[in-house]
């Protein structure tokens, strides 16, 4: 488990990391939104005690990372690419990591049989491509077999077959127990892997909870709707107190999950119908509906105009 209490970071003017309370909790993979400059990467450094926190604390497995006797075998963490020595080879590089963190050398073999290095163990790691980079650092991440594991957009580099793979490996992981915390950028990645989400913008928290949840709070539901007697449905629908509203192309749109309903209505009106299908958002239009909902907060709670900042918010989204 991993305990955030007010975690607060600045450098000099700039609040990186604002006050953030949340837990991540073992059992489930835990997804961490934000767009670029969010502060995932801050937050991440300060749990694992490379950062020092401005103002609050956190904790793992209710100590902090300095007090943790050889951390790897409590908290694996996958935070950049390449960030080895190129000299050495894989083996080495992990059989260093082991020795100097108390872990069986015997565990160098398995992570790279995991991981599916074990064919280039010996080679030198400055010939890795950025996907093998990314499968060391996986395999250090895995070394001292903890119980948690956090991963900084682990599919970087990584081809479809290997996105496939951390996948699968991520949720493997969380249903052994373990806590499983992971940034992405790519949203369509994450709504596959993660069960939990915690979105942050600009250093704050904007939303702590299950993925079925933060897609039904911050998207809209509604119902397509297509019948060649769309005239005589929407006087149907306007008796029933069904608010549809024509969305071009003949397409009729029914807010909320009334598809049952609207099939009904039609049937007992001998209406036909071509179409009546419920629309489910995507994780990615959720995470703009909420940045939307952020934006106009902003706003109100400025005195003066403020110029639109979606357009910050969403640029620096797509910069990723
Ligand atoms: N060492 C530093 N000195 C000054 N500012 C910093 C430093 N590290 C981070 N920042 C600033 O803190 C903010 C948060 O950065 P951080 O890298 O944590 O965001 P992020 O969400 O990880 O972004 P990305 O998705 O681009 O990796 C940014 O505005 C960044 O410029």
């Amino acid at each position: 488990m991993i305990e955030l209490e007010g975690l607060t970071k600045r450098y000099g003017e700039k609040v990186a990391v604002n006050n953030l309370s949340f837990t991540v909790r073992p059992g489930i993979v835990t997804g961490f939104l934000g767009p670029n400059g969010a502060g995932k990467s801050t937050t991440m450094r300060m749990i694992l005690g490379l950062d020092h926190p401005t103002a609050g604390d956190v904790r793992i497995d209710g100590k902090h990372y300095q007090q943790l006797k050889d951390p790897l075998t409590y908290i694996g963490a996958l935070l950049e690419a390449k960030a080895w020595h190129g000299g050495r080879t894989a083996y080495n590089h992990l059989l260093c990591l082991a020795q100097s963190n108390g872990i069986p050398r015997g565990r160098v073999r398995e992570v790279l049989e995991t991981v599916g290095l074990t064919a280039v163990a010996k080679k030198k790691t400055k010939g890795f491509s950025m996907g093998m980079g990314q499968r060391l650092g996986i395999a250090a991440a895995l070394l001292g077999d903890p119980r948690i594991l956090m991963f900084d957009e682990p599919v970087n580099g990584l081809d479809p077959e290997g996105i496939h793979w951390i996948r699968t490996l991520m949720k493997s992981l969380a249903g052994q127990g373990r806590t499983v915390f992971v940034s992405s950028h790519l949203m369509s990645e994450m709504a596959l892997t993660a069960e939990h989400l915690v979105v942050i913008g600009q250093g704050r928290l904007l939303a702590d909870t299950s993925m079925a949840d933060f897609i039904a709070r911050n998207s809209r539901s509604y119902v397509r709707v297509r019948s060649p007697q769309r005239e005589r449905l929407l006087d149907v629908l306007h008796e029933a107190g069904i608010v549809a509203v024509e969305s071009g192309d003949g397409v009729l749109e029914v807010d909320g999950g009334k598809a049952e309903l609207v099939g009904e209505l039609a049937a007992r009106h001998g209406l036909t119908l071509h179409e009546l299908s419920p629309q489910q958002a995507s994780l990615e239009e959720a995470f703009m509906q909420l940045t939307a909902e952020s934006v106009e907060y902003h706003a109100h709670s400025e005195t003066s105009p403020q110029p639109p900042q979606q357009q910050q918010w969403g640029d620096g989204w797509k910069r990723g």
